[in-house]
Protein backbone atom coordinates (compact mmCIF):
# COMPACT_ATOMS: atom_id res chain seq x y z
CA UNK A 1 0.00 0.00 0.00
CA UNK A 2 1.41 3.53 -0.68
CA UNK A 3 1.74 6.34 2.10
CA UNK A 4 -0.93 8.29 0.37
CA UNK A 5 -3.51 5.54 0.52
CA UNK A 6 -6.07 5.86 2.49
CA UNK A 7 -8.39 3.09 4.36
CA UNK A 8 -12.19 2.95 4.40
CA UNK A 9 -15.09 0.59 4.97
CA UNK A 10 -18.07 -0.81 2.37
CA UNK A 11 -21.11 -0.05 3.31
CA UNK A 12 -23.89 -0.72 1.02
CA UNK A 13 -23.32 -2.36 -2.25
CA UNK A 14 -25.90 -1.73 -5.46
CA UNK A 15 -24.63 -3.21 -8.87
CA UNK A 16 -22.02 -1.41 -9.85
CA UNK A 17 -22.72 1.28 -7.43
CA UNK A 18 -21.07 1.09 -3.72
CA UNK A 19 -21.06 3.42 -0.46
CA UNK A 20 -18.22 3.51 1.27
CA UNK A 21 -17.48 5.40 3.97
CA UNK A 22 -13.88 6.89 3.91
CA UNK A 23 -12.25 10.03 5.26
CA UNK A 24 -10.95 12.63 2.79
CA UNK A 25 -11.74 11.02 -0.81
CA UNK A 26 -12.72 13.07 -3.52
CA UNK A 27 -14.57 13.36 -6.94
CA UNK A 28 -13.05 11.35 -9.48
CA UNK A 29 -10.43 9.77 -7.09
CA UNK A 30 -9.43 5.82 -7.99
CA UNK A 31 -10.55 3.03 -5.09
CA UNK A 32 -9.69 -0.27 -4.50
CA UNK A 33 -12.75 -1.82 -3.40
CA UNK A 34 -13.21 -5.36 -1.13
CA UNK A 35 -10.74 -8.10 -0.74
CA UNK A 36 -10.96 -8.54 -4.96
CA UNK A 37 -9.21 -5.22 -4.54
CA UNK A 38 -11.88 -3.92 -7.79
CA UNK A 39 -11.19 -0.75 -9.23
CA UNK A 40 -13.81 1.89 -9.02
CA UNK A 41 -14.17 6.17 -9.20
CA UNK A 42 -15.99 8.14 -6.68
CA UNK A 43 -19.22 9.78 -8.47
CA UNK A 44 -20.30 11.46 -5.39
CA UNK A 45 -19.64 12.22 -2.01
CA UNK A 46 -21.70 12.90 1.14
CA UNK A 47 -20.70 13.05 4.11
CA UNK A 48 -18.05 11.16 5.30
CA UNK A 49 -19.80 8.62 2.65
CA UNK A 50 -18.22 8.41 -0.72
CA UNK A 51 -20.68 6.78 -3.37
CA UNK A 52 -18.10 4.54 -5.93
CA UNK A 53 -18.64 3.08 -9.26
CA UNK A 54 -16.85 -0.41 -9.94
CA UNK A 55 -15.22 -0.90 -13.00
CA UNK A 56 -16.10 -4.63 -12.91
CA UNK A 57 -18.88 -6.59 -11.52
CA UNK A 58 -19.94 -6.49 -7.21
CA UNK A 59 -20.68 -10.17 -6.94
CA UNK A 60 -19.05 -11.61 -3.67
CA UNK A 61 -17.92 -8.28 -2.27
CA UNK A 62 -19.57 -7.72 1.07
CA UNK A 63 -19.92 -4.40 3.14
CA UNK A 64 -17.35 -4.41 5.90
CA UNK A 65 -14.81 -5.23 3.32
CA UNK A 66 -11.79 -2.46 3.09
CA UNK A 67 -12.73 0.20 0.53
CA UNK A 68 -8.89 1.61 -0.14
CA UNK A 69 -8.88 5.29 -1.61
CA UNK A 70 -5.59 5.74 -4.01
CA UNK A 71 -5.40 9.55 -3.78
CA UNK A 72 -5.65 10.17 -7.98
CA UNK A 73 -8.34 10.06 -10.74
CA UNK A 74 -8.54 7.56 -13.50
CA UNK A 75 -5.42 8.32 -16.03
CA UNK A 76 -3.58 6.73 -18.54
CA UNK A 77 -0.08 5.82 -18.81
CA UNK A 78 1.05 7.50 -21.76
CA UNK A 79 4.55 6.56 -24.05
CA UNK A 80 5.78 4.36 -26.13
CA UNK A 81 4.27 0.44 -26.50
CA UNK A 82 0.39 1.97 -26.90
CA UNK A 83 0.76 1.40 -30.56
CA UNK A 84 -0.98 -1.70 -32.25
CA UNK A 85 -2.36 -2.83 -28.01
CA UNK A 86 -5.46 -3.67 -26.98
CA UNK A 87 -6.72 -2.38 -24.14
CA UNK A 88 -10.19 -2.93 -21.93
CA UNK A 89 -12.05 0.48 -21.41
CA UNK A 90 -9.90 1.16 -18.08
CA UNK A 91 -6.61 0.50 -20.28
CA UNK A 92 -5.98 -2.69 -19.20
CA UNK A 93 -3.74 -4.34 -21.37
CA UNK A 94 -5.81 -7.50 -23.19
CA UNK A 95 -3.68 -9.29 -24.83
CA UNK A 96 -0.98 -9.44 -21.91
CA UNK A 97 -3.97 -10.14 -19.48
CA UNK A 98 -4.84 -12.89 -21.47
CA UNK A 99 -1.57 -14.35 -21.76
CA UNK A 100 -1.86 -14.05 -17.76
CA UNK A 101 -5.05 -15.35 -16.70
CA UNK A 102 -6.89 -16.63 -20.10
CA UNK A 103 -9.20 -15.32 -22.34
CA UNK A 104 -11.68 -14.71 -18.81
CA UNK A 105 -10.17 -11.70 -17.04
CA UNK A 106 -10.14 -12.53 -13.65
CA UNK A 107 -11.77 -9.82 -11.75
CA UNK A 108 -9.30 -7.27 -9.47
CA UNK A 109 -6.54 -8.26 -11.90
CA UNK A 110 -4.13 -5.21 -12.39
CA UNK A 111 -1.27 -5.05 -14.96
CA UNK A 112 0.28 -1.96 -16.06
CA UNK A 113 -1.12 -0.81 -19.16
CA UNK A 114 2.92 -0.51 -20.92
CA UNK A 115 5.22 -2.96 -20.96
CA UNK A 116 7.89 -2.62 -17.69
CA UNK A 117 10.28 -4.87 -19.64
CA UNK A 118 10.86 -4.23 -22.59
CA UNK A 119 13.50 -1.78 -23.73
CA UNK A 120 13.13 1.46 -26.42
CA UNK A 121 16.06 2.99 -28.36
CA UNK A 122 15.94 6.44 -27.28
CA UNK A 123 17.25 9.17 -29.42
CA UNK A 124 17.62 12.56 -27.22
CA UNK A 125 16.90 15.73 -29.40
CA UNK A 126 19.86 17.02 -30.77
CA UNK A 127 19.51 21.08 -29.98
CA UNK A 128 18.59 20.35 -26.09
CA UNK A 129 21.72 21.41 -23.57
CA UNK A 130 21.41 20.90 -20.36
CA UNK A 131 20.92 24.59 -18.81
CA UNK A 132 17.92 25.25 -21.97
CA UNK A 133 14.45 26.12 -20.02
CA UNK A 134 11.45 23.92 -21.38
CA UNK A 135 8.48 24.25 -21.07
CA UNK A 136 5.28 21.61 -20.93
CA UNK A 137 4.31 19.66 -24.32
CA UNK A 138 8.42 20.59 -25.39
CA UNK A 139 9.62 17.20 -27.38
CA UNK A 140 12.82 15.78 -25.65
CA UNK A 141 13.80 12.88 -28.00
CA UNK A 142 12.08 10.35 -29.66
CA UNK A 143 11.71 6.48 -29.95
CA UNK A 144 10.88 4.52 -33.10
CA UNK A 145 7.70 3.01 -31.82
CA UNK A 146 6.78 0.99 -35.06
CA UNK A 147 8.37 0.94 -38.35
CA UNK A 148 5.71 3.81 -39.13
CA UNK A 149 5.11 5.76 -36.09
CA UNK A 150 8.14 7.93 -34.41
CA UNK A 151 6.87 8.20 -30.46
CA UNK A 152 7.86 11.68 -29.69
CA UNK A 153 8.90 12.03 -25.81
CA UNK A 154 7.19 15.10 -24.17
CA UNK A 155 7.30 16.86 -21.41
CA UNK A 156 4.38 16.21 -19.50
CA UNK A 157 2.10 19.06 -19.82
CA UNK A 158 2.05 20.34 -16.16
CA UNK A 159 5.72 19.98 -15.98
CA UNK A 160 8.16 23.08 -16.91
CA UNK A 161 11.89 24.55 -15.71
CA UNK A 162 15.34 23.98 -16.68
CA UNK A 163 16.39 21.22 -17.98
CA UNK A 164 19.20 19.91 -15.69
CA UNK A 165 20.46 16.53 -17.40
CA UNK A 166 19.19 14.63 -20.62
CA UNK A 167 20.26 10.95 -20.86
CA UNK A 168 22.41 9.89 -23.94
CA UNK A 169 21.35 8.02 -26.87
CA UNK A 170 20.95 4.18 -25.85
CA UNK A 171 18.20 1.51 -24.67
CA UNK A 172 15.66 2.48 -21.79
CA UNK A 173 12.58 0.59 -20.41
CA UNK A 174 10.01 3.15 -19.83
CA UNK A 175 10.75 3.33 -16.09
CA UNK A 176 14.50 4.78 -16.48
CA UNK A 177 14.66 8.41 -15.83
CA UNK A 178 15.45 10.36 -19.05
CA UNK A 179 15.50 14.14 -17.97
CA UNK A 180 15.47 15.61 -14.98
CA UNK A 181 14.09 19.20 -15.03
CA UNK A 182 13.61 21.60 -12.14
CA UNK A 183 11.08 24.25 -11.71
CA UNK A 184 10.14 27.76 -10.58
CA UNK A 185 10.04 26.61 -7.01
CA UNK A 186 13.06 24.75 -7.46
CA UNK A 187 11.28 21.37 -7.75
CA UNK A 188 13.34 18.72 -9.69
CA UNK A 189 11.05 16.62 -11.99
CA UNK A 190 12.50 12.92 -13.18
CA UNK A 191 10.47 12.71 -16.39
CA UNK A 192 10.49 8.87 -17.95
CA UNK A 193 9.38 7.97 -21.50
CA UNK A 194 5.91 7.74 -19.92
CA UNK A 195 3.98 9.80 -18.00
CA UNK A 196 0.06 9.59 -16.23
CA UNK A 197 -2.49 11.80 -17.74
CA UNK A 198 -6.12 12.08 -15.90
CA UNK A 199 -8.91 10.70 -18.30
CA UNK A 200 -11.27 13.38 -17.65
CA UNK A 201 -9.40 16.54 -18.19
CA UNK A 202 -8.69 17.56 -22.07
CA UNK A 203 -5.03 17.88 -21.94
CA UNK A 204 -4.14 21.30 -23.03
CA UNK A 205 -2.94 23.16 -26.19
CA UNK A 206 -1.67 26.46 -27.13
CA UNK A 207 -4.71 27.34 -29.47
CA UNK A 208 -7.42 25.60 -31.53
CA UNK A 209 -7.28 26.07 -35.70
CA UNK A 210 -9.57 25.50 -37.82
CA UNK A 211 -9.74 21.99 -40.01
CA UNK A 212 -7.95 23.18 -43.74
CA UNK A 213 -7.64 19.38 -45.39
CA UNK A 214 -9.85 16.51 -45.84
CA UNK A 215 -9.61 13.28 -43.87
CA UNK A 216 -9.54 11.08 -47.03
CA UNK A 217 -11.38 7.88 -46.14
CA UNK A 218 -11.41 6.17 -49.80
CA UNK A 219 -15.01 5.88 -49.39
CA UNK A 220 -16.80 8.00 -52.21
CA UNK A 221 -20.20 8.96 -50.58
CA UNK A 222 -17.81 10.70 -47.51
CA UNK A 223 -15.10 11.94 -49.30
CA UNK A 224 -17.15 13.67 -51.97
CA UNK A 225 -20.47 14.17 -51.04
CA UNK A 226 -20.30 14.52 -47.10
CA UNK A 227 -16.71 15.21 -46.55
CA UNK A 228 -15.05 15.35 -43.17
CA UNK A 229 -11.84 17.76 -42.61
CA UNK A 230 -8.85 16.54 -39.94
CA UNK A 231 -9.81 17.17 -36.82
CA UNK A 232 -13.74 17.21 -37.24
CA UNK A 233 -16.60 15.67 -35.41
CA UNK A 234 -18.91 13.34 -36.86
CA UNK A 235 -21.70 11.10 -36.04
CA UNK A 236 -22.65 7.94 -38.01
CA UNK A 237 -26.53 7.23 -36.77
CA UNK A 238 -28.33 3.67 -38.12
CA UNK A 239 -30.45 1.74 -37.10
CA UNK A 240 -29.80 -1.91 -36.17
CA UNK A 241 -27.99 -3.91 -38.91
CA UNK A 242 -27.71 -1.31 -41.55
CA UNK A 243 -24.15 -0.51 -41.62
CA UNK A 244 -22.66 1.34 -39.25
CA UNK A 245 -19.79 -0.93 -37.80
CA UNK A 246 -18.59 -1.56 -41.53
CA UNK A 247 -18.77 2.19 -42.14
CA UNK A 248 -16.35 2.53 -38.79
CA UNK A 249 -14.28 -0.01 -39.83
CA UNK A 250 -13.67 1.35 -43.46
CA UNK A 251 -12.64 4.41 -41.93
CA UNK A 252 -10.34 2.60 -39.90
CA UNK A 253 -8.38 0.76 -42.24
CA UNK A 254 -8.55 3.21 -45.08
CA UNK A 255 -8.62 6.51 -43.80
CA UNK A 256 -5.21 8.70 -44.00
CA UNK A 257 -4.65 9.26 -40.61
CA UNK A 258 -1.64 8.80 -39.11
CA UNK A 259 -2.96 6.92 -36.09
CA UNK A 260 -6.34 5.70 -35.53
CA UNK A 261 -8.17 4.70 -32.24
CA UNK A 262 -11.18 2.27 -32.25
CA UNK A 263 -13.18 2.31 -29.36
CA UNK A 264 -15.57 -0.88 -29.19
CA UNK A 265 -17.88 0.65 -26.58
CA UNK A 266 -20.62 -1.38 -25.33
CA UNK A 267 -21.09 -3.25 -28.61
CA UNK A 268 -22.13 -7.11 -29.21
CA UNK A 269 -18.99 -9.26 -28.35
CA UNK A 270 -18.59 -11.21 -31.59
CA UNK A 271 -18.22 -7.70 -33.34
CA UNK A 272 -15.51 -6.46 -31.48
CA UNK A 273 -14.20 -10.45 -31.96
CA UNK A 274 -14.31 -9.79 -35.68
CA UNK A 275 -12.40 -6.08 -35.33
CA UNK A 276 -9.95 -7.79 -33.14
CA UNK A 277 -9.39 -10.31 -35.24
CA UNK A 278 -9.60 -8.54 -38.74
CA UNK A 279 -7.22 -5.89 -37.58
CA UNK A 280 -3.97 -7.48 -37.01
CA UNK A 281 -4.09 -9.28 -40.47
CA UNK A 282 -4.82 -5.62 -42.32
CA UNK A 283 -2.13 -4.30 -44.37
CA UNK A 284 -1.96 -0.41 -44.77
CA UNK A 285 -2.78 1.21 -48.08
CA UNK A 286 -0.48 3.94 -47.84
CA UNK A 287 2.73 2.12 -45.89
CA UNK A 288 2.18 -1.05 -47.55
CA UNK A 289 3.16 -2.06 -43.82
CA UNK A 290 0.69 -3.72 -41.24
CA UNK A 291 -2.46 -1.58 -39.86
CA UNK A 292 -1.86 -2.54 -36.81
CA UNK A 293 1.27 -0.55 -36.81
CA UNK A 294 -0.97 2.86 -36.54
CA UNK A 295 -4.04 1.60 -34.78
CA UNK A 296 -4.98 1.10 -30.88
CA UNK A 297 -7.86 -0.62 -30.05
CA UNK A 298 -10.25 0.01 -26.68
CA UNK A 299 -12.27 -2.88 -26.39
CA UNK A 300 -15.63 -2.77 -24.29
CA UNK A 301 -18.30 -4.92 -24.93
CA UNK A 302 -21.51 -5.19 -23.67
CA UNK A 303 -21.06 -7.68 -21.24
CA UNK A 304 -18.28 -5.88 -19.42
CA UNK A 305 -19.98 -3.58 -16.93
CA UNK A 306 -21.56 -0.82 -17.72
CA UNK A 307 -19.49 1.71 -15.76
CA UNK A 308 -16.12 0.82 -17.59
CA UNK A 309 -17.53 1.79 -20.77
CA UNK A 310 -18.29 4.76 -20.03
CA UNK A 311 -14.51 5.44 -18.72
CA UNK A 312 -13.68 4.14 -22.12
CA UNK A 313 -14.12 6.81 -24.59
CA UNK A 314 -12.52 9.17 -22.07
CA UNK A 315 -9.77 6.80 -22.10
CA UNK A 316 -9.95 6.68 -25.84
CA UNK A 317 -10.08 10.41 -26.59
CA UNK A 318 -6.59 10.69 -23.74
CA UNK A 319 -4.57 8.68 -25.93
CA UNK A 320 -5.93 10.26 -28.87
CA UNK A 321 -4.99 13.66 -27.27
CA UNK A 322 -1.79 12.56 -26.94
CA UNK A 323 -0.68 11.54 -30.49
CA UNK A 324 -2.05 14.46 -31.39
CA UNK A 325 0.22 16.70 -28.70
CA UNK A 326 3.04 14.93 -30.80
CA UNK A 327 1.98 16.22 -34.30
CA UNK A 328 -0.48 13.43 -35.60
CA UNK A 329 -3.44 13.37 -36.89
CA UNK A 330 -5.39 10.80 -35.22
CA UNK A 331 -8.67 9.45 -35.93
CA UNK A 332 -10.94 8.43 -33.01
CA UNK A 333 -14.02 6.03 -33.94
CA UNK A 334 -16.59 5.25 -31.03
CA UNK A 335 -19.05 2.21 -31.60
CA UNK A 336 -21.09 3.49 -30.19
CA UNK A 337 -22.20 7.12 -28.36
CA UNK A 338 -25.41 5.28 -27.34
CA UNK A 339 -24.26 2.64 -25.62
CA UNK A 340 -22.03 5.31 -23.77
CA UNK A 341 -25.10 7.58 -23.21
CA UNK A 342 -26.88 4.38 -21.72
CA UNK A 343 -24.12 3.63 -19.38
CA UNK A 344 -24.87 7.31 -18.25
CA UNK A 345 -28.14 6.45 -17.78
CA UNK A 346 -27.68 3.40 -15.57
CA UNK A 347 -25.22 5.36 -13.25
CA UNK A 348 -28.00 8.27 -13.24
CA UNK A 349 -30.29 5.85 -12.10
CA UNK A 350 -28.80 4.42 -9.57
CA UNK A 351 -27.86 7.70 -7.85
CA UNK A 352 -31.51 8.17 -8.22
CA UNK A 353 -30.41 11.09 -10.64
CA UNK A 354 -33.95 13.11 -12.00
CA UNK A 355 -34.35 11.12 -15.43
CA UNK A 356 -35.38 13.96 -18.20
CA UNK A 357 -35.57 12.41 -22.05
CA UNK A 358 -36.21 8.93 -22.08
CA UNK A 359 -34.58 8.15 -18.93
CA UNK A 360 -31.26 10.22 -19.64
CA UNK A 361 -30.12 12.67 -16.80
CA UNK A 362 -30.33 16.38 -17.66
CA UNK A 363 -26.63 16.47 -18.49
CA UNK A 364 -26.86 14.13 -21.46
CA UNK A 365 -27.08 16.76 -23.55
CA UNK A 366 -23.55 18.42 -21.73
CA UNK A 367 -21.59 15.22 -21.42
CA UNK A 368 -22.28 14.78 -24.78
CA UNK A 369 -20.68 18.26 -25.95
CA UNK A 370 -17.91 17.60 -23.90
CA UNK A 371 -16.82 14.47 -25.75
CA UNK A 372 -17.03 15.74 -28.85
CA UNK A 373 -15.43 18.97 -27.55
CA UNK A 374 -12.23 16.77 -27.37
CA UNK A 375 -12.16 16.77 -31.22
CA UNK A 376 -10.27 19.50 -33.16
CA UNK A 377 -7.05 20.53 -34.83
CA UNK A 378 -4.81 22.68 -32.46
CA UNK A 379 -1.27 24.14 -31.93
CA UNK A 380 0.02 22.12 -29.75
CA UNK A 381 2.06 22.87 -26.70
CA UNK A 382 5.50 22.50 -28.46
CA UNK A 383 4.23 24.37 -31.65
CA UNK A 384 3.22 21.66 -33.76
CA UNK A 385 -0.07 21.00 -35.17
CA UNK A 386 -2.11 18.02 -34.85
CA UNK A 387 -5.67 17.00 -34.93
CA UNK A 388 -8.28 14.67 -33.47
CA UNK A 389 -11.23 13.75 -35.69
CA UNK A 390 -13.67 12.30 -33.22
CA UNK A 391 -16.59 9.61 -35.52
CA UNK A 392 -19.33 8.15 -33.19
CA UNK A 393 -21.55 5.91 -34.53
CA UNK A 394 -25.09 6.73 -32.66
CA UNK A 395 -27.69 3.32 -32.37
CA UNK A 396 -31.22 5.15 -31.99
CA UNK A 397 -33.98 2.35 -30.46
CA UNK A 398 -35.82 1.14 -33.46
CA UNK A 399 -33.54 3.65 -35.89
CA UNK A 400 -36.10 6.84 -34.42
CA UNK A 401 -33.39 9.54 -35.12
CA UNK A 402 -35.70 11.99 -32.62
CA UNK A 403 -34.66 9.95 -30.01
CA UNK A 404 -32.12 12.15 -27.31
CA UNK A 405 -28.75 10.84 -27.77
CA UNK A 406 -29.34 11.30 -32.15
CA UNK A 407 -30.87 14.34 -31.73
CA UNK A 408 -28.10 16.07 -29.55
CA UNK A 409 -25.09 14.97 -31.43
CA UNK A 410 -27.15 16.34 -34.64
CA UNK A 411 -26.46 19.57 -32.95
CA UNK A 412 -22.97 19.44 -31.59
CA UNK A 413 -20.84 17.77 -34.80
CA UNK A 414 -20.17 18.93 -38.18
CA UNK A 415 -21.06 15.64 -40.14
CA UNK A 416 -24.04 13.47 -40.27
CA UNK A 417 -23.48 10.43 -42.55
CA UNK A 418 -27.22 9.29 -41.40
CA UNK A 419 -27.58 5.55 -42.35
CA UNK A 420 -30.97 4.23 -43.96
CA UNK A 421 -33.11 1.22 -43.38
CA UNK A 422 -34.78 1.43 -46.72
CA UNK A 423 -30.95 1.40 -48.51
CA UNK A 424 -29.92 -1.24 -46.09
CA UNK A 425 -32.83 -3.45 -46.93
CA UNK A 426 -32.15 -3.08 -50.88
CA UNK A 427 -28.58 -3.70 -50.05
CA UNK A 428 -27.60 -0.57 -51.19
CA UNK A 429 -24.19 -0.02 -49.43
CA UNK A 430 -22.93 2.24 -47.71
CA UNK A 431 -26.43 3.00 -46.91
CA UNK A 432 -25.63 6.58 -46.07
CA UNK A 433 -28.83 8.42 -47.05
CA UNK A 434 -27.79 11.25 -49.56
CA UNK A 435 -31.32 13.45 -48.66
CA UNK A 436 -30.80 13.21 -44.40
CA UNK A 437 -26.82 13.22 -44.50
CA UNK A 438 -25.18 16.77 -44.29
CA UNK A 439 -21.41 18.08 -43.55
CA UNK A 440 -20.60 21.53 -42.97
CA UNK A 441 -16.92 21.42 -44.47
CA UNK A 442 -17.86 21.26 -48.08
CA UNK A 443 -16.78 24.58 -49.01
CA UNK A 444 -13.07 24.20 -47.22
CA UNK A 445 -12.67 20.70 -48.76
CA UNK A 446 -13.67 21.72 -52.04
CA UNK A 447 -10.21 24.00 -51.57
CA UNK A 448 -8.19 21.09 -51.75
CA UNK A 449 -10.09 19.02 -53.67
CA UNK A 450 -9.64 21.89 -56.91
CA UNK A 451 -6.14 22.22 -55.85
CA UNK A 452 -5.54 18.50 -55.81
CA UNK A 453 -8.04 16.75 -58.02
CA UNK A 454 -10.16 18.69 -60.51
CA UNK A 455 -11.60 22.05 -60.38
CA UNK A 456 -14.82 21.13 -61.27
CA UNK A 457 -15.41 19.22 -58.27
CA UNK A 458 -17.62 21.33 -56.56
CA UNK A 459 -19.74 21.88 -59.87
CA UNK A 460 -19.48 18.15 -60.39
CA UNK A 461 -20.74 17.53 -56.78
CA UNK A 462 -23.87 20.29 -56.66
CA UNK A 463 -24.77 18.67 -60.63
CA UNK A 464 -25.00 14.84 -58.89
CA UNK A 465 -26.93 15.75 -55.54
CA UNK A 466 -29.35 17.88 -58.00
CA UNK A 467 -29.84 14.94 -59.99
CA UNK A 468 -30.70 12.74 -57.03
CA UNK A 469 -33.17 15.42 -55.36
CA UNK A 470 -34.98 15.35 -58.85
CA UNK A 471 -34.91 11.87 -58.67
CA UNK A 472 -36.64 11.94 -55.11
CA UNK A 473 -39.53 14.51 -56.99
CA UNK A 474 -39.98 12.15 -60.08
CA UNK A 475 -39.89 8.96 -58.19
CA UNK A 476 -42.83 10.81 -56.47
CA UNK A 477 -44.74 11.44 -59.61
CA UNK A 478 -44.44 7.98 -60.55
CA UNK A 479 -46.11 6.60 -57.65
CA UNK A 480 -48.76 8.95 -57.77
CA UNK A 481 -49.53 8.25 -61.20
CA UNK A 482 -47.40 5.55 -62.93
CA UNK A 483 -44.43 6.09 -65.23
CA UNK A 484 -46.19 6.63 -68.62
CA UNK A 485 -46.90 9.87 -67.01
CA UNK A 486 -42.84 11.01 -68.02
CA UNK A 487 -41.38 12.44 -70.52
CA UNK A 488 -38.43 10.68 -72.25
CA UNK A 489 -35.93 13.67 -70.53
CA UNK A 490 -37.74 13.35 -67.12
CA UNK A 491 -36.80 8.66 -67.75
CA UNK A 492 -33.34 10.02 -68.76
CA UNK A 493 -32.75 12.23 -65.36
CA UNK A 494 -34.14 8.85 -63.36
CA UNK A 495 -31.20 7.15 -64.93
CA UNK A 496 -28.92 9.55 -64.49
CA UNK A 497 -29.70 9.40 -60.77
CA UNK A 498 -29.46 5.55 -60.97
CA UNK A 499 -26.14 5.74 -62.32
CA UNK A 500 -24.97 8.31 -59.93
CA UNK A 501 -26.26 5.79 -57.28
CA UNK A 502 -25.04 2.86 -58.77
CA UNK A 503 -21.32 3.83 -60.21
CA UNK A 504 -20.75 6.39 -57.79
CA UNK A 505 -22.45 6.28 -54.41
CA UNK A 506 -22.78 2.17 -53.64
CA UNK A 507 -19.63 0.84 -52.89
CA UNK A 508 -18.51 -2.38 -51.33
CA UNK A 509 -16.54 -3.14 -48.58
CA UNK A 510 -16.40 -6.22 -49.55
CA UNK A 511 -15.18 -5.86 -53.09
CA UNK A 512 -11.37 -5.92 -53.18
CA UNK A 513 -10.72 -3.28 -55.84
CA UNK A 514 -13.91 -0.71 -54.59
CA UNK A 515 -13.17 -0.96 -50.93
CA UNK A 516 -10.57 1.97 -51.02
CA UNK A 517 -11.29 4.55 -54.24
CA UNK A 518 -8.27 7.17 -54.42
CA UNK A 519 -9.80 10.89 -54.62
CA UNK A 520 -8.93 11.20 -58.17
CA UNK A 521 -10.71 7.57 -59.14
CA UNK A 522 -13.73 9.38 -56.68
CA UNK A 523 -14.03 12.15 -59.06
CA UNK A 524 -13.51 10.30 -62.30
CA UNK A 525 -16.32 7.99 -61.50
CA UNK A 526 -18.41 10.59 -60.80
CA UNK A 527 -17.31 12.76 -63.84
CA UNK A 528 -18.09 9.78 -66.05
CA UNK A 529 -21.55 9.23 -64.73
CA UNK A 530 -22.38 12.80 -65.20
CA UNK A 531 -20.86 13.18 -68.85
CA UNK A 532 -22.93 9.97 -70.29
CA UNK A 533 -26.02 11.46 -68.38
CA UNK A 534 -25.22 15.06 -70.04
CA UNK A 535 -24.29 13.51 -73.60
CA UNK A 536 -27.46 11.60 -73.14
CA UNK A 537 -29.22 14.53 -72.13
CA UNK A 538 -28.56 16.16 -75.85
CA UNK A 539 -29.46 13.38 -77.53
CA UNK A 540 -32.61 13.29 -75.82
CA UNK A 541 -33.25 17.01 -76.55
CA UNK A 542 -32.52 16.05 -80.79
CA UNK A 543 -35.35 13.47 -80.67
CA UNK A 544 -33.92 10.43 -79.38
CA UNK A 545 -35.89 8.14 -77.94
CA UNK A 546 -35.04 6.92 -74.47
CA UNK A 547 -35.48 3.44 -74.91
CA UNK A 548 -32.72 3.82 -77.20
CA UNK A 549 -30.35 4.75 -74.81
CA UNK A 550 -31.41 2.68 -71.73
CA UNK A 551 -30.35 -0.14 -74.12
CA UNK A 552 -26.68 0.82 -74.61
CA UNK A 553 -24.08 -1.57 -73.01
CA UNK A 554 -22.46 1.57 -71.60
CA UNK A 555 -24.67 2.04 -68.89
CA UNK A 556 -23.90 -1.50 -67.51
CA UNK A 557 -20.52 -0.79 -68.18
CA UNK A 558 -19.95 2.27 -66.00
CA UNK A 559 -21.81 0.47 -63.15
CA UNK A 560 -19.05 -2.10 -63.34
CA UNK A 561 -16.08 0.12 -63.75
CA UNK A 562 -15.27 0.85 -59.79
CA UNK A 563 -14.92 -2.61 -59.96
CA UNK A 564 -12.71 -3.61 -62.78
CA UNK A 565 -10.07 -0.58 -62.77
CA UNK A 566 -8.48 -0.36 -59.87
CA UNK A 567 -6.73 3.55 -58.30
CA UNK A 568 -3.74 2.91 -60.91
CA UNK A 569 -6.10 2.55 -64.16
CA UNK A 570 -6.90 6.19 -64.37
CA UNK A 571 -5.95 6.07 -67.66
CA UNK A 572 -8.91 3.27 -68.38
CA UNK A 573 -11.19 5.35 -66.83
CA UNK A 574 -10.40 8.15 -69.75
CA UNK A 575 -10.88 5.28 -72.64
CA UNK A 576 -13.91 4.95 -71.04
CA UNK A 577 -14.80 8.87 -71.84
CA UNK A 578 -14.18 7.95 -75.15
CA UNK A 579 -15.82 5.22 -75.79
CA UNK A 580 -19.05 7.19 -74.65
CA UNK A 581 -18.62 9.88 -77.21
CA UNK A 582 -17.76 7.59 -79.96
CA UNK A 583 -20.70 5.53 -78.69
CA UNK A 584 -22.74 8.67 -78.34
CA UNK A 585 -21.95 10.41 -81.54
CA UNK A 586 -22.35 7.37 -83.47
CA UNK A 587 -26.28 7.48 -82.78
CA UNK A 588 -26.33 11.05 -83.27
CA UNK A 589 -25.18 10.83 -86.86
CA UNK A 590 -27.20 7.26 -87.35
CA UNK A 591 -30.00 9.46 -85.94
CA UNK A 592 -29.45 12.38 -88.35
CA UNK A 593 -28.95 9.83 -91.36
CA UNK A 594 -32.91 8.66 -90.61
CA UNK A 595 -33.90 12.43 -90.83
N1 LIG B 1 -20.11 -0.96 -47.29
C1 LIG B 1 -20.60 -2.20 -47.20
N2 LIG B 1 -20.28 -3.11 -48.13
C2 LIG B 1 -20.75 -4.37 -48.09
N3 LIG B 1 -21.55 -4.83 -47.13
C3 LIG B 1 -21.92 -3.99 -46.16
C4 LIG B 1 -21.46 -2.64 -46.14
N4 LIG B 1 -22.00 -2.04 -45.08
C5 LIG B 1 -22.74 -2.97 -44.44
N5 LIG B 1 -22.69 -4.14 -45.08
C6 LIG B 1 -23.41 -5.37 -44.71
O1 LIG B 1 -24.33 -5.08 -43.66
C7 LIG B 1 -24.09 -5.93 -42.53
C8 LIG B 1 -24.39 -5.18 -41.24
O2 LIG B 1 -23.46 -4.13 -41.07
P1 LIG B 1 -22.98 -3.64 -39.62
O3 LIG B 1 -22.61 -4.78 -38.77
O4 LIG B 1 -21.96 -2.59 -39.85
O5 LIG B 1 -24.31 -2.98 -39.07
P2 LIG B 1 -24.51 -2.18 -37.71
O6 LIG B 1 -25.37 -1.02 -38.05
O7 LIG B 1 -23.21 -1.89 -37.09
O8 LIG B 1 -25.25 -3.26 -36.91
P3 LIG B 1 -25.65 -3.26 -35.36
O9 LIG B 1 -26.83 -2.38 -35.25
O10 LIG B 1 -25.94 -4.71 -35.19
O11 LIG B 1 -24.44 -2.79 -34.62
C9 LIG B 1 -22.63 -6.35 -42.69
O12 LIG B 1 -22.37 -7.56 -42.09
C10 LIG B 1 -22.47 -6.43 -44.20
O13 LIG B 1 -22.95 -7.65 -44.69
Amino acid sequence: MNPSDKTGVICEINGPIVTIELAGGCLGEQVKLGALELYGEIIALNGRHAIVQSYESTEGVRPGEPAVGLGWPLSVELGPGLMGSIFDGVQRPLTRIALESGDYIRRGISLPALDRERRWPFTPCADLEPGAQIEGGAVLGSVQETARIEHRILVPPNVSGELEEIAPAGEYDIESVIARVRDAQGNSHRLRLYHRWPVRQPRPYRRRDDGVVPLITGQRVIDTFFPQLKGGKGAVPGPFGAGKTVVQQQIARWSNADIVIYVGCGERGNELVDVLETFPKLIDPYSGRRLMERTLLVANTSNMPVVAREASVYVGLTLAEYYRDMGYDVVMLADSTSRWAEALREVAGRLGQMPVEEGYPAYLASRLAAVYERAGRVETLGGGSGSVTLIGAVSPPGGDFSEPVTSHTKDIIETFWALSKELADARHYPSIDWVTSFSKHVKTAAQWWHLEVGLDWGRRRDQALGLLARDAELSRIVNLVGPEALSDAQRWELEGAALIKEAVLQQSALDEIDTFCSPPKQYALLDLALHLYERGTDLIRLGVPVIELQRLPLLAKLRRLKSIYSNDQLDQLQAFRQEIDQTLEAIQLDYAKQG
